[in-house]
């Protein structure tokens, strides 16, 4: 292999890592991280790629870098530093998905046979975990297809980044309601397919003439029928809305890919990235010149997410990503009291999120403190998405 491993940090109690994602050796210990993966078997000492925030020193906090190599995911560095697993530092930020199965995959072959373990510690509790855990194997083969360093490659030739934040304020203030950022997204888990005729550049090009402000696009495939294809052939069409890449981000290394495929924007979920990783991985963003929009649901991930500084855009899921049911007060339930008046002194843009189909309901998430709202569905699904726009808002947002 070509690989070399980096000298560990003093007093490391040993964790076993209970699940080997492809690019793993089995039975690794904390010890060994950070590990770097070199090219061409030189060996070479690496920086650290994320430290721990210091919490006396904000502005050392969190010091990025990152080489033409590897990036150390924070979750490992803080599984490396602290000696506990993911699930351990997941659990105690109230994450209750389970990044990786904790008994490994379910299948095992054995010879001509196949047997099949099934049990609580490989069987996903929910969607969300599914997605998650599939995402995670997706990922560890694209990374090793695309290493960061052929991708980084990529970027320099990757088109100009819009500014998704400055499109969304400028809507809204034109406007006076709430900037639209309309999805092209062909089905989802809880709908199945959404439109069957799904030409991603004429919808993106039909909501951008209807006064979209920004696109989002979805990318996962499995659970979504996306694409990154998609993404980069809405972007060289010459669509000009800024577009956000819609995707399970669990590694940096897809923040890069994002924008090697021509994204504005990236989501990053609170439901399935501890502090760390959200601290992090917005640091990323700043580096390429991204906005991160930070989806939370419940009160507990918004209290978490004002926590963390450099944070400009926060969406609001009306959806529970775990179990889909859609309640839109939730929108309200979040900006009330304090956490409200926080967002207002941050000067935080708030996007409110799924679930929305009339004029009332953008008037709701409008009246509850929303500058931006995401929708899918409810476009998606006429025969004519732009005229779609005109219906939800209740008059014609485009001039
Ligand atoms: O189709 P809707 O109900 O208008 O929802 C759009 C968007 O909010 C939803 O697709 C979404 C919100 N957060 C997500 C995270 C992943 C996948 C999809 C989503």
């Amino acid at each position: 292999m070509n690989g070399a491993i980096i000298a560990a940090a003093p007093n490391i109690r040993v964790a076993q890592l209970f699940f080997v994602a492809p690019g793993y050796r089995k039975n690794m210990s904390s010890k060994d991280l950070p590990m770097r993966i070199l090219e061409g078997g030189r060996k070479r000492v690496a920086p650290l790629c994320c430290t721990r925030p210091d919490e006396e020193s904000p502005d050392a906090a969190l010091a990025v870098t990152y080489n033409k190599y590897h990036i150390a995911n924070s979750v490992e560095v803080s599984e490396w530093e602290s000696g506990k697993s993911l699930d351990n530092i997941l659990e105690n930020q109230g994450i209750t998905i389970r990044r990786r199965p904790l008994t490994g995959p379910p299948a095992h072959a054995v010879g001509p046979f196949e047997f099949r373990l099934e049990n609580a510690g490989n069987t996903p509790r929910n969607i969300l975990e599914k997605i998650i855990w599939n995402k995670d194997v997706e990922v560890a083969q694209l990374k090793e297809r695309k290493p960061l360093g052929m991708l980084a490659k990529e970027i320099q030739n990757a088109p100009p980044v819009r500014d998704f934040l400055g499109a969304l304020k400028a809507s809204f203030q034109q406007t006076g309601m709430p900037a639209l950022i309309a999805e092209v997204k062909k089905a989802s888990p809880s709908r199945g397919v959404l439109r069957e005729d799904f030409d991603p550049v004429q919808i993106a090009q039909t909501y951008q003439k209807n006064g979209a402000a920004c696109l989002s696009i979805l990318t996962d495939e499995k659970y979504f029928q996306g694409s990154f294809e998609n993404l980069e052939a809405v972007r060289r069409a010459g669509v000009e809305c800024p577009l956000l890449c819609k995707e399970f981000i669990i590694d940096a290394w897809q923040i890069f890919y994002a924008r090697s495929k021509g994204a504005d924007a990236i989501l990053l979920i609170a439901a399935i990235l501890p502090d760390l990783d959200i601290k992090y991985m917005t640091k990323i963003c700043q580096k390429l010149g991204l906005v991160a929009l930070v989806e939370v649901h419940t009160e507990r991930e918004m209290v978490r997410v004002l926590g963390i500084d450099g944070i400009q855009l926060i969406g609001i899921n009306n959806r529970d990503l775990g179990t889909f049911e859609v309640d839109i007060s939730n929108t309200k339930k979040l900006l009330e009291g304090e956490r409200g008046q926080i967002i207002r002194q941050k000067g935080i843009t708030v996007v409110g999120e799924s679930g929305l189909f009339t004029p009332d309901d953008i008037a709701f998430v409008q009246n509850a403190g929303v500058h931006a709202v995401l929708v899918g569905e409810s476009l998606i699904k006429q025969d004519d998405p732009g005229k779609g726009i005109v219906q939800l808002f209740g008059r014609d947002i485009s001039s």
